[in-house]
């Protein structure tokens, strides 16, 4: 260690010698006593103004512990850069330089253990105190009875034993010894001593434990923290300001608020915490394969945990099996899908069976502890959520082979769901639009729903299939066709209503797209025949083919499509779907209305048509006729053939069909096409092309339809108009009813119609909302490639 500047001197001289030469002169008993009491008063300014500015960091400039560390350390004779002033350096505490490193040492806050050695914990507030109350003692008895040398290091014996402070109070002793020794001898330090007293580092530092002294008493601790001791600070001096501003009154005001004050006072409270565990480092000699274990910790509230477990059956090891998305577990981000379970609460679940498992997570209160090795090969799951449609209505709590139950998402067909997890063969993830938080749940993969009900079908008793027709019947079709095909009235029927809308009759209807077309109907044959038809058939063609629809209807009514797996809903339990909005120069979108017959189809259609605003032009005029193309049989089975018929049918030895060319030419001429259709043909019309927005016209409550229904007429199964009767209620209902059931995976909007005029501005609105907003359409109308 470099000491002082005497290098002359420094062979011959003990180090202890020169150390502390500024004092050897005093061998005098009232001189040692004067000594003694200013070396004593020295020591307590120092350390009060160490305790108060201990807390302040080493490299604020502000401080004033730099300049005081070298000052102690120049008069201690320490060169600049020299190893003592190397507060760490644990040697440096017992040498002669003791009292300077000790210093030192609590300026740059480092404590003392019992040892001596010096520790950088940065703890060395209680430290201080305890000096402070130990020079408090000194002071007392050093001032007013002038004590000895001997009393004074015998200071020591009378403080409290302290383990941790002996360290402390052997430093202070031998700084006390240093003192004695050299008092008891020879030197003629008066002089220096002298020097000593009237130095102005003295004066000064004397300054600044009068003005520490004043601050100390503004405080209500010594130990005040920061914040709050600068409020105090600037209470203080806007307190003492002759003629305050406004500005300074308010901040006095406010300061002096409780709730300013307990703000800070808590802020610096938690400051001063220290939070984080001290974890003990990782041996460095961890071996590479060495299975970390993971202790997770998390708080139960009144959600599910979030996680599933599964048992290796030849192991008998637990592990999780899956993480619910959005769950307690997931939100965590501690536990993951193939996580070997170890413990729970401290209870090795190695062996059990998973329901005991559970049972001690059930029985757990507040904190769940879980030890677990996390699964090596978890491959982060950044799934992108697919938005799948449902076709099938599936209820959690009936099916017994779901893992949690209470995690499962039930669902109904036309729901959307979000699916965010499909790693599971089994079971995926997923939450139901519009969701109403953030969690996902479980619902079964497409091949899962499948099997189940392929498996429900078989489970099914025996019916008879009313879908397969005695072939006497088949032949009976076949006869009609054949009567019919030697002549010329084998006409196919084109019905294609359009509307152009707008201002409604009596204003109160508007669509502003002078694009909605009208009803368009062409007739295609030999002119003569055409003529003849015409006079003939037109007025009955759009009756005979909602008769025959009816008919038709009425013998599918006892469909066995719902109990054959090959049916649509058993191929497809879900259709992925995506957000889609008709770009402006695309083609509009086809509007398919479907309904129980007499439910007010036509009525809302007809009515859709008449509140066309441009009823100047030639399309309005054309609405109040109908259009037909008539060919012969031969186009009309290859068209048949080719599946170009939306559907087609027979009624009175007539064929009739809606032709998939008819509506794409219409959409072509930038109309909107508003066609009403069987709902089994509702399928057919699900292509890219067209993009069909379906709605339901659905009857009103039971009170309501027969009250709106009184004067209406219904068309009979003979053909003719009638009043409603309560067998056609109950019909009109019951088939409400199944098609609704069969078909509402495929609505995109349900129209109850109870009033008809509301129900008539109702569809105005749906139809442009269907071309103008975002809707869910299967993903396959929007790829490119497809
Ligand atoms: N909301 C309503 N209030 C009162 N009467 C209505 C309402 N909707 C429709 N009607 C009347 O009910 C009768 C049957 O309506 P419409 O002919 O439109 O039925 P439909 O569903 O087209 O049946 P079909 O296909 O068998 O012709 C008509 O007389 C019609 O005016």
């Amino acid at each position: 260690m470099a000491v002082g500047n005497d290098s002359s001197s420094r062979q011959e001289q003990p180090i202890q010698e020169r150390r502390w030469r500024g004092v050897q002169i005093v061998n005098r008993e009232h001189q040692r006593s004067r000594l003694t009491r200013h070396w004593t008063a020295m020591y307590i300014v120092c350390l009060h103004i160490l305790t108060t500015i201990s807390k302040r960091p080493m490299d604020d400039p502000s401080c004033p512990r730099a300049p005081l560390v070298e000052f102690f350390l120049e008069r201690a004779g320490v060169e600049p850069g020299s190893p003592a002033r190397r507060s760490s350096d644990k040697n440096k505490v017992n040498t002669p330089l003791g009292p300077v490193c000790l210093w030192v040492l609590i300026l740059e806050g480092v404590s003392l253990s019992p040892n001596n050695h010096a520790s950088p914990t940065g703890t060395s507030c209680g430290f201080t105190c305890f000096i402070l109350r130990v020079s408090d003692d000194v002071m007392k008895q050093t001032m007013e009875e002038a004590p000895s040398v001997s009393q004074i290091t015998g200071f020591q014996m009378a403080s409290p034993p302290h383990v941790l402070l002996q360290g402390v109070s052997e430093v202070l002793s031998s700084v006390v010894q240093d003192v004695g020794l050299v008092v008891s001898g020879s030197s003629s330090g008066a002089q220096l001593l002298q020097e000593l007293l009237s130095a102005p580092w003295l004066s000064a530092l004397l300054k600044m434990y009068e003005s520490l002294l004043q601050f100390q008493r503004l405080k209500p601790s010594p130990l005040l923290p920061c914040s709050a001791g600068v409020s105090h600070e600037i209470l203080y001096v806007v307190s003492k300001v002759q003629r305050p501003s406004a500005e300074a009154r308010e901040l006095f005001r406010l300061l002096c608020s409780p709730h300013m004050k307990a703000l800070l006072w808590s802020h610096d409270t938690v400051a001063q915490q220290d939070f984080g565990p001290v974890l003990e480092p990782l041996p460095e000699d961890l071996p590479d394969d060495e299975e970390a274990v993971r202790i997770v910790c998390l708080v139960k509230n009144n959600q599910p945990l979030g996680a599933t477990i599964k048992r290796d059956e030849k192991t008998g090891q637990i592990y999780i099996a899956r993480v619910i998305h959005g769950g307690l577990a997931d939100r965590s981000g501690l536990l993951n899908a193939g996580d070997l379970l170890l413990e729970v609460n401290g209870n090795p679940v190695s062996g059990l069976e998973p329901e005991q498992v559970i049972k001690i997570l059930v029985n757990s209160q507040g904190t769940i502890l879980f030890k677990v090795v996390p699964n090596s090969s978890q491959t982060c799951s950044s799934q992108k959520p697919v938005y799948m449609r449902a076709m099938v209505d599936y209820c959690p709590l009936e099916d017994s082979s779901i893992p949690l139950p209470a995690a499962g998402v039930s669902f109904c067909r036309a729901d959307v769901l979000e699916v965010v997890d499909q790693s599971d063969g089994q079971w995926w993830q997923a939450r139901r639009l519009p969701t109403s938080g953030s969690c996902a749940g479980l619902i079964p993969s497409a091949s899962n729903l499948k099997s189940k009900q392929r498996e429900q079908w078989w489970c099914q008793p025996l019916q008879t299939h009313t879908c397969i027709k005695p072939r006497e019947s088949c032949f009976s079709l076949l006869h009609l066709d054949l009567n019919t095909s030697s002549s010329h009235t084998f006409y196919l029927f084109f019905l294609l209503l359009t509307v152009t809308l707008g201002d409604s009759e009596n204003g109160q209807a508007q669509i502003d797209d002078p694009n909605l077309a009208v009803e368009l109907e062409d007739l295609t044959m030999d002119e003569a025949d055409a003529e003849q038809m015409d006079k003939l058939y037109i007025a009955g063609f759009r009756k005979s083919f909602r008769f025959w629809r009816r008919s038709s209807l009425r013998r599918r009514r006892q469909s066995c499509s719902s109990c054959c797996p090959g049916n649509s809903s058993l191929a497809t339990p879900y259709e992925e779907v995506t957000l889609f909005q008709r770009p402006l120069q695309d083609t509009h979108r086809l509007i398919v209305l479907v309904g129980a017959s007499g439910v007010g189809v036509n009525e809302l259609r007809k009515r859709l048509i008449r509140i066309n605003p441009h009823d100047s032009s030639d399309e309005s005029r054309r609405a109040d006729r109908a259009t037909y193309h008539f060919v012969n049989r031969e186009l009309f089975d290859h068209m048949i053939s080719n599946h170009r018929f939306v559907e087609h049918g027979e009624h009175r030895g007539h064929l009739y069909g809606t032709s998939f060319d008819a509506i794409e030419e219409v959409l072509q001429q930038g109309r909107i096409c508003v066609i009403d259709v069987e709902p089994r043909s509702i399928q057919s019309l699900r292509i890219k092309t067209l993009k069909p927005f379906v709605i339901f016209v659905k009857v009103p409550n039971s009170d309501k339809l027969r009250e709106t229904r009184r004067d209406a007429q219904i068309l009979t199964k003979h053909g003719h108009n009638r009043t409603f009767m309560e067998e056609d209620f109950v019909e009109l209902e019951e088939t409400s009813k199944l098609i609704e059931a069969k078909y509402k995976q495929f609505f995109d909007c349900v129209l109850v119609n109870e009033n008809l005029h509301e129900s008539c501005l109702q569809l105005c609105s749906i139809v442009q909302r269907a071309q103008d907003q975002e809707h869910w359409v299967p993903v396959s109308w929007t790829r490119e490639d497809l």
